[in-house]
């Protein structure tokens, strides 16, 4: 069965800034739809970026200006880190004031290592008392310099300096003390090169960007390999075979890795050209020890799957996927007790034992990953149910019938929704 992945939130939301920033009309192919794509493709427009859909939002051409916005505005970030992350930074290099707010779950999710960077770069930005949303940046353009960026709680920070630092008037180079989630660090360098802008990787690791102009330009967005991993996930434990068209051996996507892991629990896994597929082969094999540091959003979709494996799996480096939509771990292992499950947790990971889940609710915590996860585990587990199956809205508001629909054997145990 070859199941159609919607476009990769991150990449959605990198292009949709550079284009803004570039000076020109761009044109993004299969740009994912949903609530954290919306949210940043509104922010932009109120920005004055120019953005049209063509039919059945196939493409999004956007019209950008060259330079930082210019006016001042509002910006609401609703639920999307990655909004709250990338937006401040490229607002600064502009003119005027812009206050930035979002949900209530975002608003508690940490942006002192990025407001204090601006900051040091000589921005005018007030903040909430913990130095995150609600703030305001007064803009009057950015200079760059020299910094040293605590990454330990979120690339995004760094990926939000850097796609802002072309716009900037003298170079930035960054130095990064602690990182989490690599890939996506190297996903932003990869796409700022696509637009034009390469940054500079010195001897000892700084990365340097100069003033420059991004190139307006066309992009095919790869499907989300994080949305990926469900579909993956469920192959394995329903003895299906999966294929997802789109992501191959190039991807740009590190959680592409995700079935690397899997291949681990026994599944058959095959990384094409263009191309990934996932055979479930029989009981999944646990007894093993697992960093997912750079691939944490992921880590659910194992977690949630591990009572099905014939020894206990341990899932580590994660401490910051406690800072995401939900305390992920918190959240992940509160879920598994409830289905019966023995689960122990630390600090920065999580151990799940064998055992037959029982029927219950899945408290979703507005957490999309938390809803996708266990909806897996329900096709081999009846009676689970979700209490906010609509959540899955933040990046696939059509999963909870794709899923269904790819394992119609099983289809009968899914959620209700
Ligand atoms: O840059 C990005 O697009 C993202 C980076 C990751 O966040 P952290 O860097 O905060 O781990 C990831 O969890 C998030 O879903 C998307
Ligand atoms: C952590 C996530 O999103 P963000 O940080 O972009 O809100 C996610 O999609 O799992």
């Amino acid at each position: 069965m070859k199941v159609t992945v919607p476009g990769s939130k991150s990449i959605t939301n990198r292009a949709l800034l550079l284009a803004a920033a570039a000076d020109g009309r761009s044109t993004l192919h299969a740009p994912l739809v949903s609530d954290d794509t919306v949210a940043f493709r509104d922010a932009l427009t109120g920005l004055g970026t120019t953005i049209t859909a063509g039919p059945g939002d196939a493409t999004w051409e956007v019209t950008g200006t060259g330079r930082g916005p210019a006016g001042g505005h509002r910006v609401r970030c609703a639920d999307a880190g990655t909004a709250a992350r990338f937006l401040p930074p490229f607002a600064a290099t502009g003119t005027g004031s812009y206050a930035f707010d979002g949900s209530d779950r975002l608003r508690a999710r940490p942006l002192r290592p990025l407001t204090d960077a601006l900051r040091a770069l000589g921005a005018r930005i007030t903040t909430a008392p913990g130095g995150g949303l609600p703030l305001t940046v007064d803009a009057a353009g950015l200079d760059g310099g020299e910094l040293t960026l605590d990454g330990s709680l979120s690339s995004q920070y760094l990926s939000g300096l850097l796609l802002a630092a072309p716009l900037l008037r003298t170079p930035l180079t960054l130095r990064t003390a602690g990182l989490v989630s690599r890939p996506y660090l190297d996903l932003t360098l990869a796409l700022m090169r696509h637009f034009g802008v390469p940054a500079e990787t010195g001897p000892d690791g700084a990365l340097t960007v100069r003033p420059g102009r991004y190139r307006a330009t066309d992009l095919h967005i790869e499907p989300d390999a994080s949305t990926a991993s469900y579909f993956f996930a469920a192959a394995a434990v329903t003895g299906s075979r999966i294929t997802v068209p789109g992501l191959g051996r190039h991807s740009l996507q590190g959680d592409l890795r995700f079935v690397t892991a899997l291949r681990r629990t026994g599944a058959a896994v095959e990384i094409g050209e263009h191309a990934t597929t996932v055979t479930g082969t029989g009981p999944l094999r646990g007894g093993f020890a697992l960093d997912m540091g750079d691939i944490s959003d992921t880590f659910m979709t194992l977690a949630a799957i591990a009572p099905l494996a014939d020894a206990p799996l341990t899932l580590h480096g994660i401490g910051h996927a406690r800072l995401k939509e939900s305390d992920r771990i918190d959240a992940v292992a509160g879920n598994l007790r409830a289905l019966g499950i023995t689960v122990e947790t630390g600090p920065d990971r999580i151990t799940v034992h064998p055992g037959t889940p029982r029927p219950a609710t899945v408290a979703c915590h507005r957490d999309h990953r938390i809803a996708m996860a266990f909806s897996v585990l329900a096709l081999r587990a009846p009676g689970i149910t979700l209490d906010d199956p609509g959540c899955v809205s933040k990046t696939f508001p059509g999963f909870h019938t794709a899923l269904r629909r790819c394992f119609p054997a099983h289809a009968a145990h899914a959620p209700a929704v």
